[in-house]
C-alpha cells in the first residue's frame, strides 16, 4: 500500500488525562514529514469521562469496557468525520490497562468499526505486537519524533518530552540515518506527569487541573517527599520502560498531611525530578528539551524541569510545532508506517527484542 509517496494521514490520539481526543493531519511518507495540515479537538462530555474512569484498568471483557469501546469509536468517528482529505486514519484508541510483563496492553476501541463509519483505511492496535514481542509497547511517539528532529534541522542530540498524564521523553542523536540504527534513540516513560497533579485538584478543589500551576507555584515543595519518591525503583531500571497511568497512585497519600498548595507543589516537584532522574539514564545530556502536552502550560512544572535538570527546557512551538497536536501527528506518521510495512518501535524505544512493525489495517467494506 502507498508505494512510498507522500500521503495525508489523519491521526487521533485519547490520551491518559481523558480529556478529549486531539486528530492531526500530516503529510508524509512515513519518513520524511512534508507537512502539517488541519487539527481538531473533541473534549469528553463529563458523562463520556466518566465511562472511560469506570473502565480505567480493565480489561476487554470486564464490566464497562464495551460500553465504553462504543462511546470512544463515536467520538472519533463525529470528530475525525468533520475532517476531509485524509487517505489514511491512525487511531490510538482509549489506554484502559498497560501491563506488558503480564497481561498485555489494552487499547478501547475497535479500527473495523472506525473504517466502516468513516469509509477510510484505519491503522490501530499500534502496541500488541511489540508487547507480544516482549516490548512495553509504549512509548511509540520515538519514531515521530525522530522524524520531527530531522524536520527541525537539528544537529546536536536534544530530546522531546511529552507531559500528558505520564511523562515520556525521547532522546535523539539526529546525526543518524533511520530512527532504528543503533545510538539514534532512547525513549522511556519518565514518571508521572499531569495525572497526579490532576487527581489531586479533583481531591481537593473539584478542579480537574492547576491551571498554569499557578497553586504549586503558592505552595513550598517538601523535598523529603520528593527524596522518597526518586526512592521507587523505577527510576533505577534502565530504560526502555513504561508506566501505566495510576502507577504512582501512592503519591496523594504521600502528601495527605500538606496544605493544597503545598501538596500540589511537591506532587509537581516529584514529576519534574523524575524527569531530571530520567536523563541520567540518557547516553549525553541533550542540548535542549522541548516539550509537548499539556504540562508545558504548567510554569511551575517547566521552572521545575529546568531547574533541576539544568538544561533549557522550551515548549515545541519553539521550534514552530504544534504541542497539542503532536501526539495525534505521531498515529498520523505511524499509520503512514504501518501501511508501508516500515518498523513502529525498536530495542532502544521499547526495549522490544527485534525491530517491530506494530499496529494492523481495517480497510472499510
Ligand atoms: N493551562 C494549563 N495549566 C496547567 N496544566 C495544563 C494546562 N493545560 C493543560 N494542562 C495539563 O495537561 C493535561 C492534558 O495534557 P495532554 O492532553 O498532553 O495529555 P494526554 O494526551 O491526555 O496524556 P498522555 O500524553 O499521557 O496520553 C491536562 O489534564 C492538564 O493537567
Ligand atoms: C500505554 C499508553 O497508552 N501509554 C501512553 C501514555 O501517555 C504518555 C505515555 O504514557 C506514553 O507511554 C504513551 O503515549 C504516547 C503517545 C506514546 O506511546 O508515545
Amino acid at each position: 500500500m502507498l508505494e512510498g509517496r507522500p500521503v495525508w494521514a489523519l491521526g487521533a490520539m485519547s490520551g491518559t488525562s481523558l480529556d478529549g481526543v486531539d486528530a492531526a493531519m500530516v503529510l508524509t511518507d512515513g519518513e520524511v514529514i512534508h507537512d502539517f495540515g488541519e487539527t481538531g479537538y473533541r473534549a469528553y462530555s463529563d458523562n463520556e469521562a466518566g465511562i472511560l474512569r469506570a473502565a480505567l484498568g480493565r480489561w476487554p471483557g470486564e464490566p464497562g469496557v464495551e460500553e465504553a469501546a462504543r462511546m470512544v469509536e463515536a467520538v472519533h468517528a463525529e470528530l475525525l468525520g468533520g475532517i476531509a482529505g485524509a487517505e489514511l486514519v491512525g487511531f490510538h484508541g482509549q489506554t484502559l490497562a498497560h501491563d506488558p510483563k503480564t497481561r498485555g496492553t489494552h487499547q478501547a476501541g475497535d479500527g473495523h468499526r472506525l473504517a466502516e463509519a468513516l469509509g477510510v483505511p484505519v491503522a490501530w492496535d499500534f502496541r500488541t505486537a511489540d508487547v507480544a514481542l516482549g516490548g512495553e509497547g509504549a512509548p511509540l511517539a520515538p519514531f515521530y519524533h525522530f522524524a520531527l528532529a530531522k524536520f527541525i534541522g537539528a544537529e546536536a542530540p536534544l530530546a522531546f518530552l511529552n507531559l500528558g498524564g505520564v511523562g515520556n521523553i525521547t532522546w535523539i542523536d539526529p546525526a543518524h540515518a533511520l530512527p532504528e540504527d543503533e545510538g539514534a534513540l532512547l525513549a522511556f516513560d519518565t514518571g508521572p506527569a499531569n495525572a497526579p497533579i490532576n487527581d489531586l485538584m479533583r481531591a481537593r478543589r473539584h478542579l480537574d487541573r492547576d491551571e498554569d500551576g499557578a497553586l504549586a507555584a503558592e505552595g513550598f515543595v517538601d523535598e523529603a517527599i520528593v527524596e522518597a519518591f526518586l526512592a521507587d525503583p523505577y527510576f533505577l531500571r534502565v530504560p526502555p520502560k513504561s508506566l501505566d497511568r495510576d502507577a504512582f497512585a501512592g503519591l496523594s497519600r504521600a502528601v495527605e498531611d500538606l496544605s493544597d498548595a503545598d501538596a500540589v507543589a511537591s506532587v509537581t516537584a516529584c514529576a519534574a525530578a523524575s524527569v531530571a532522574q530520567g536523563l541520567n539514564h540518557c547516553p549525553a545530556l541533550p542540548v535542549r528539551l522541548l516539550v509537548c502536552g499539556g504540562g508545558r502550560k504548567n510554569a511551575a512544572l517547566m521552572g521545575g524541569i529546568a531547574e533541576r535538570t539544568g538544561v533549557p527546557t522550551f515548549p515545541v512551538e519553539e521550534v514552530g510545532l504544534d504541542g497539542d497536536m503532536l501526539e495525534a501527528q505521531a498515529f498520523a506518521y505511524l499509520a503512514v508506517r504501518v501501511a508501508r510495512g516500515l518498523p513502529t518501535s525498536c530495542p532502544a524505544t521499547t526495549g522490544v527484542a527485534a525491530n517491530v512493525g506494530g499496529g494492523t489495517i481495517s480497510e472499510p467494506a
